[in-house]
């Protein structure tokens, strides 16, 4: 079995005794799903740098990247650092975090919060936006097309913006659907790990114009993103390159800025 099934199998797991812990009632009481939205797809499309930078803990591919850390710094280095949004593993088995590491950033920040997480249920769409999530990630190698149109669909009527990612081309053609903002293409094949710009390059033309385009792994230098942007990306998923550091936050910023020199 690859690390992707294994994962999407604890997954199921999880959120079934989640279910069966906090009702949906429960979730809906969050004071913050009455929250107003920002969207990440806006600020990507109005961004010189479209950076979204994410806190991650460790990954099954990288196993320890920051353990010292909290993330109420990170959130607020990242915001300070003028992001446009900022990613946050929810997944605690495989990249230590959680829904307290969201809320946590939703405390401590005002920009948009990525819920990064292995979606099989409309529960855990709910759960983002109880704890202050802006945006949800969908990735394609583990859902059906069904599975992405209702996940999707529900996702807007919570005023939540989706990123749906792919990383081939079968995965780019059962996704394309008008409820999806943005489209992923993942430099890193989640059952192997290799990492490949390539990927996004050869994916962009095939992507309809209406959605931002977003790189996103393996994105460790500006030279990177300056492959890219030719090819219509507006957004880069930045996770390692900046938690491997002392002060992510610093990281960003000094990122940025010789981006937009
Ligand atoms: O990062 C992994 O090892 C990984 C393994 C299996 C599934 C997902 C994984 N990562 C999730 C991500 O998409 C990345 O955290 C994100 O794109 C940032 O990547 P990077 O800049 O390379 O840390």
């Amino acid at each position: 079995m690859n690390i992707l099934d294994k994962i999407t199998l604890d997954k199921r797991k999880e959120v079934e005794l989640r279910k069966s812990l906090i009702p949906v009632s429960q979730l809906e009481q969050s004071v913050l799903f009455e929250r107003v939205t920002i969207s990440l797809a806006n600020n990507l499309r109005h961004s010189k740098s479209g950076i979204i930078a994410e806190h991650k803990r460790r990954s099954p591919s990288k196993s320890v990247i920051n353990n010292t850390l909290n993330v109420q710094d990170v959130a607020k280095g990242y915001e300070a650092a003028g992001v446009c949004g900022m990613s946050v593993l929810t997944d605690g088995k495989y990249f230590g975090g959680s829904l307290d590491d969201l809320l946590t950033a939703r405390a401590s920040c005002n920009i948009p919060l990525l819920r990064k997480e292995f979606i099989i249920d409309e529960y855990q769409l709910l759960e983002a936006k109880a704890y202050g999530a802006d945006v949800i990630l969908l990735i394609a190698a583990i859902l059906s097309k069904d599975e992405i149109k209702q996940f999707s669909e529900f996702a807007k009527t919570l005023n939540l913006d989706v990123l749906l990612e792919v990383h081939n081309e079968e995965e780019l053609h059962k996704s394309i659907m008008p409820s999806l903002d943005m489209l992923g293409v993942n430099n890193r094949n989640l059952k192997t790990f290799d990492v490949n710009l390539d990927i996004s390059k050869s994916l962009s033309n095939l992507i309809p114009d209406d959605f931002v385009k977003v790189s996103e792994s393996g994105i460790s230098n500006i030279n990177a993103i300056k492959e890219l942007q030719p090819y219509g990306y507006q957004g880069f998923l930045i996770g390692e390159n900046f938690m491997k550091t002392d002060n992510p936050g610093v990281s960003a910023t000094e990122f940025i800025q010789n981006l937009e020199k």
